[in-house]
């Protein structure tokens, strides 16, 4: 295997080099023996900030293929880790790891070539990182069993498709949720996801409460903070719920229980459930990251990331799920007027980080839409 050396944030990684797993000129980072996506770059430089405000003594990188993560961590993050457990299922991965960790002069690694899931179980540690190919679902009850009370994990999910609703036998299979592709979908997704987490960790009497989540590119990146106690867990459980939306005219809401009808004109609604209805965002974490932020203004997502945690904080204040102004136009038959002049025709709403064409807002559909007709008649 050829390797290039290659640099992101503080570290200098070896990867192998792409050129020679291209196929027609075209290259996927999953064709190479040892994975490492540049794409992802955004996914680590956040995720270094996280770490940072986190703070833990110990990390298990469970899925670590280059080792770029838990490097990044450990010399990027401001507190001093102790122990970083590097693990891959690959040999040759393991052996690529140890190489990198070597280069970078990582102190405190251990490395392992295990099953992630069986390491899990052996293991104790206050953060754990899950990025795997797709979905994270056969790690979340390992990693929640994983972490000590109090303790934080990490999840990459890129199989958007079941859980935006587009496949739902899959979303089923996966989640145990029974999905619709609905017009805020990009939001419902990550709320798809905490629901399994919730429920999961709920089997080992453990709550779960999301500090940090977003969307971006084709993945969902949420790290939640997991408490031990049967009473909080049942907590946590009491925050899921159903989202509906009405095909006919467009209105959409939550509820705690499943319902078949819309409540604005009696058509039938899809729904979605059970999703997480609560807080996904933890302003003060939110806060600290931006505090932190500024310590990171080599890394190459610095204003990008300062943007999307702004726009995280302003949404967080409004209610679960937003409003895609192109359906409810289409619903309507009116034009589409611009995003900011409906958000300042409302007062209380923002925009959402989930989607270009959503608004967040604690007004009413009828507020909103009389908003879109008046702003649709002066254009
Ligand atoms: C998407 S890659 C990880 C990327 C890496 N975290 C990064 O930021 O570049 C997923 C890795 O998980 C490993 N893997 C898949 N299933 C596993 C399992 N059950 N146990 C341990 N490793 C596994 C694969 O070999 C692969 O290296």
């Amino acid at each position: 295997m050829r390797l290039v050396e290659i640099k992101e944030g503080k570290a200098r990684i070896f990867i192998p080099d792409p050129k020679e797993y291209e196929k027609n000129g075209k290259f996927d980072p999953s064709w190479a023996p040892v994975f490492y996506n540049p794409r992802m770059t955004f996914n680590r430089d956040i995720s270094v900030i996280a770490v940072s405000v986190i703070s833990p003594k110990s990390i298990i990188d469970a899925l670590a293929a280059s080792g770029i993560r838990g490097i990044r961590y450990y010399l990027e993050s401001n507190s001093p880790i102790e122990e970083i457990i590097f693990n891959d299922k690959s040999k040759v991965a393991v052996d690529l790891i140890r190489k990198n960790v070597e280069v970078n002069g990582v102190k405190v690694a251990k490395i392992t070539n295990r099953d992630a899931n069986s390491l899990l179980y052996e293991v104790i540690t206050d953060y754990v990182d899950i990025d795997p190919f797709g979905s994270p679902s056969p790690f979340i009850l390992s990693s929640v069993n994983a972490v000590k009370n109090g303790g934080h994990v990490a999840y990459t999910a890129t199989d958007l498709a079941p859980l935006e609703g587009s496949a739902k036998k899959s979303c089923k299979r996966k989640y145990d949720v029974n999905n619709s592709k609905l017009s805020f979908s990009k939001e419902v997704g990550i709320r798809v996801l905490l629901s399994k987490i919730v429920r999961e960790a709920a089997i080992l009497e453990k709550a779960v409460e999301p500090i940090f989540a977003f969307y971006n590119d084709y993945y969902y990146r949420l790290i939640i903070r997991v408490t031990r106690g049967a009473k909080k867990a049942d907590e946590s459980i009491e925050k899921l719920g159903y989202f509906y939306e009405c095909e006919k005219c467009g209105f959409s809401g939550s509820s705690k229980d499943p319902i078949e009808k819309c409540p604005r004109c009696g058509n039938k609604v899809k729904i979605s459930g059970p999703v997480w209805l609560g807080k996904i965002n933890d302003d003060s974490f939110v806060h600290k990251m931006m505090d932190y932020l500024q310590n990171f203004s080599y890394i190459k997502n610095f204003e990008a990331i300062s943007i999307l945690l702004h726009k995280i904080l302003q949404e967080n204040k409004y209610p679960p799920g937003y409003y895609n102004l192109e359906f409810i136009a289409s619903k309507y038959k009116i034009n589409v007027p611009a995003r900011e002049k409906i958000i300042e025709c409302l007062g209380e709403a923002s925009q959402t980080h989930f989607s270009s064409k959503g608004i967040k807002t604690s007004k009413s559909f009828d507020e909103i839409l009389e908003c879109m007709k008046t702003l649709a008649n002066k254009v």
